[in-house]
């Protein structure tokens, strides 16, 4: 499909006859006036727009208007049809709806009134602010760094030495070893549990919820590491416990560990077996 620049292609078709027939009433007329004649129906009404070279093949094809030039055009030369019309109403509605524009500027220029705008950057009121660090409080802080320092990863467990894992632990509390170093459940005074606070080869006592256990033989399976477990030698370790793992069950952990019971300083007697 072939376009003309002009409006009214049966307009130029009729001025190209006009032209043949004068050309036929006055044969005098110079060869090189009747070239230009031939295929050039109207030069003086319809200016012929020219592709402007940007020397950019990705560029969109543009092209300017020149009253100087009066060159001839054939018609594969043709420009393509000014689309829309130039009084439609999409060209009415504005540059954005309409192809390239017949111009004279240059494309760097023409091309960049069409180009959308970056978007905006997001207002920051409209963002959310950044997570506090602020602990949940049904989470418990991560341990100090003194502990994390002493113990390889941040939880704090300790590397047990091998043969002492919990697996090895749970073997030996099914074992017929007596793990609790008394023979038989004892009453326990708060004097008698300070003085086995492991120290001075003497065995590491803890109670929990009345109940005395002997740590000993738990220290060197004690995940927390056995420095962590000291602290609760010699007195009530029910606090540290539930500050180090609420989740952990001291009753299965340490059960044949039971050295007795807690009795207050005056209450002594006979061995809790031989009371029944
Ligand atoms: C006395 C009875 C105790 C028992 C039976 C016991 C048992 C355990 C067990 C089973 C774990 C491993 C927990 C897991 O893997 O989730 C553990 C870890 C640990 N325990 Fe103990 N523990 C005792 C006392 C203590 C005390 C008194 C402290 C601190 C003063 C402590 C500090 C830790 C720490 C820091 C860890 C490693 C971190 C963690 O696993 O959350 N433990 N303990």
């Amino acid at each position: 499909t072939r376009f003309y620049a002009t409006e009214d292609p049966a307009g130029g078709a009729k001025s190209r006859d006009d032209e043949l027939n004068k050309k036929q009433e006055t044969p005098s007329q110079s060869p090189k006036d009747a070239e230009q004649s031939e295929s050039s129906p109207s030069p003086q009404t319809t200016p012929k727009a020219v592709p402007i070279s940007t020397g950019r093949e990705d560029a969109v094809p543009t092209f300017a208007l020149d009253p100087d030039d009066d060159s001839d055009d054939d018609e594969d030369n043709l420009p393509p049809p000014s689309f829309p019309a130039l009084n439609s109403a999409q060209r009415a509605s504005g540059p954005s709806s309409s192809l390239p524009a017949v111009s004279n500027s240059q494309p760097s220029s023409l091309s960049k009134p069409s180009l959308m705008a970056p978007p905006a950057r997001p207002a920051s009121s409209s963002l959310m602010p950044p997570p506090t660090r602020a602990l949940p409080s049904n989470l418990r802080a991560l341990p100090t760094q003194s502990a994390s320092m002493r113990t390889p990863n941040a939880r704090g467990k300790v590397q047990l030495s091998p043969g002492h894992s919990p697996l090895d632990w749970a073997n030996l509390q099914k074992s017929d070893k007596d793990l609790s170093g008394v023979g038989s459940l004892i009453r326990v005074t708060p004097s008698m549990l300070k003085e086995k606070n492991g120290r001075k080869g003497r065995p590491a006592w803890s109670s929990y919820q009345g109940k005395v256990y002997n740590i000993s033989p738990y220290l060197p399976y004690h995940p927390g590491g056995e420095g962590e477990l000291r602290r609760a030698a010699g007195k009530n370790g029910e606090k540290l416990f539930m500050e180090a793992h609420p989740w952990v069950n001291w009753e299965n952990m340490l059960g044949e560990c039971l050295v007795g019971v807690m009795v207050s300083e005056e209450a002594t007697g006979p061995s809790l077996e031989d009371m029944d």
